[in-house]
């Protein structure tokens, strides 16, 4: 590379790329040890950002770069999910297990599943005590079950399922009746913490009632997976930050208010005290009138006046001093206010910008605790980018809403209604594997920007996600089922539909036409109609 081209300007921007990149190669590097499904959407995407580079397409090696920092960034938040995912995982997993049409994939996930509950970053350490050992008494468990009927070999379908009977009568119920135990006094010191709380109140009922009547281990699993979940809402550290700041606020608060108290004395004392001094003048001054017309000599009027003389002299210093330590005294409780009021404005600032900060930053939606819509917007963005450059083949926005929510509503109540969200949203997610980001788009819409080799891959999902709704019914802790369903519409991308506001508006209409046409399934774009 000659020297003219080494000063211009591309080349010190492809410098800084590749200065970033070889950072993120590290990050990388980091994650494939622990995530090897992320591994290939990253080297794929790093690769993409390297023959830009190459090929000196600095905007589409940007973008790359923006789309792995997305990327990483959603891979740090499911850490952050990851305890309560867990409980979801194992819930999900657990109840496919009761089946009795369970699948050779449905054994592998099973497996995944336990490895994953072993793996050192998916500890409980943020979890309370109590759920911590219901989670232990878990793994002991899962690891006795695949001791005994699993073993090193593969296992036949009739074996399998013998175990599982096997598992679930001599060591599932004694687990059950202590996840039931140690759930109750969970709910109960949350109920206590938080009684207006109307998630902890569901929750308290749904355990009080579960250590009653018994219920099955996978439930007592769902109700654990929603009590990690509420720990999680209500143990959030930002909330914790805020208090902290908004109790120093009130401080501040409590003590410019005392200041202002203070002052108000002052100043009443000061008014009291020029009263005082004014009456003392005019009884001096009557005195002296009075002495004046009743005086026979002038050695008597003389010594009258030189004694109402100095009597006045004394009361004027004395005024003075005393006024004199009142400004003192006010001058002093001023300048605190100034202080006060200054630092305290320096704070509202303070609160205001990161409050400000949180907004802009925040990706997540915090009942689903899945992407929202911001985020969607933004990998709607960057996914649109890469398919222009050619980067990825297939594109479409997948737009997923429950079918008849308000009913489920207005049957069970709205707090149930946020479960049945919650539900939704991990069972779309964990349909949909790693590599593709559920968002939350509206209240109970849910999105999706799918990427895929071909547009079969990308419907496959759709009729996945559509049908993983249907097995999968909400079981509420008495036991009954919500049963559940979601309308789905597809749109690709295509050169001649090639706008992200196009496609997501024939997603729209898609979606439409599938409520229209019944709901519960799936409608393209151009394809169905
Ligand atoms: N519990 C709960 N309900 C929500 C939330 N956001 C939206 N909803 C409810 O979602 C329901 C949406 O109702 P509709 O738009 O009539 O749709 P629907 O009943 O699902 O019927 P279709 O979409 O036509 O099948 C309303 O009852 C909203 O109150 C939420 O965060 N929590």
């Amino acid at each position: 590379m000659s020297k003219a081209v080494l000063g211009n300007q591309s080349d010190k921007a492809a410098q800084t790329i590749s200065g970033l990149l070889e950072g993120v190669a590290a990050l990388l590097l980091a994650i494939k040890k622990s995530d090897p499904e992320l591994d290939a959407t990253v080297t794929k995407s790093s690769q993409y950002c390297r023959n830009a580079l190459t090929q000196r397409d600095y905007a589409n090696a940007g973008n790359e770069l923006k789309y792995l920092a997305q990327t990483l960034y959603q891979h740090w938040s499911a850490n952050i999910r990851d305890s309560r995912e867990q409980y979801s995982l194992l819930a999900n997993a657990l109840s496919s297990l009761d089946k009795d049409h369970y699948t050779v994939a449905q054994r592998h996930n099973f497996d995944v599943l336990v490895e994953r509950l072993n793996a050192e970053h998916v500890q409980p350490a943020g979890l309370s005590r109590a759920l911590a050992k219901a989670y232990t008494d878990m793994l002991e468990t899962l690891a006795a079950y695949r001791q005994r009927n699993h073993g090193e070999q593969p296992v036949e379908a009739g074996s399998y399922r013998e175990g599982i009977v096997d598992v679930r009568q001599a060591d599932l119920a004694a687990v059950t009746v202590r996840i039931n135990k140690d759930l109750n006094s969970l709910t109960q010191r949350l109920a206590e913490l938080h009684p207006d709380n109307d998630h902890v109140r569901h929750l308290k009922e749904s355990a009080e009632k579960a250590a009653k009547e018994g219920i099955h281990f996978f439930q007592g699993i769902n109700n654990l997976s929603d009590a990690a979940w509420l720990l999680f809402k209500l143990s959030d550290g930002s909330i914790a930050r805020e208090r902290e700041y908004l109790s120093g606020l009130t401080q501040q608060l409590t003590s410019l208010s005392e200041n202002y108290a203070g002052t108000q004395t002052l100043a009443d004392r000061s008014s009291e005290g020029l009263n005082e001094f004014q009456d003392t003048v005019a009884q001096e001054l009557r005195q002296l009138s009075e002495a004046g017309n009743n005086s026979q000599t002038l050695e008597g009027l003389r010594s009258v006046l030189g004694k109402s003389i100095s009597s006045l002299t004394d009361n004027i210093t004395r005024h003075v001093d005393r006024q004199d330590r009142i400004i003192q005294q006010q001058k002093a409780a001023a300048a605190t206010q100034d202080s006060t009021i200054k630092a305290l404005s320096e704070e509202v600032e303070s609160i205001k910008a990161k409050y400000d900060k949180v907004n802009a930053d925040s990706h997540i939606d915090h009942l689903t605790l899945t992407g929202n819509r911001r985020f969607f917007d933004q990998q709607a963005q960057l996914m649109h980018d890469r398919w222009k450059a050619g980067n990825i083949e297939h594109l479409a926005i997948v737009l997923l809403d429950i079918d008849h929510f308000k009913v489920v509503n207005d049957t069970y109540g709205h707090v149930v209604g946020d479960y049945v969200l919650r539900h939704i949203s991990q069972v779309l997610q964990t349909e949909a594997g790693k590599g593709i980001n559920i968002a939350r788009y509206g209240g109970e819409e849910f999105a999706i920007v799918a990427e895929a080799p071909s547009e079969r891959t990308i419907l496959a999902l759709a009729k996945r996600l559509n049908e993983a709704v249907v097995e999968r019914p909400y079981i509420q802790a008495s036991g009954e089922a919500i049963n559940l369903s979601i309308s789905v519409g597809v749109c690709f991308f295509t050169p001649k539909q090639d706008s992200i506001a196009a496609v997501l508006e024939a997603a729209d209409r898609a979606l439409y036409r599938a409520k229209s046409a019944g709901r519960n399934n799936v409608w393209v774009a151009g394809i169905s109609n």
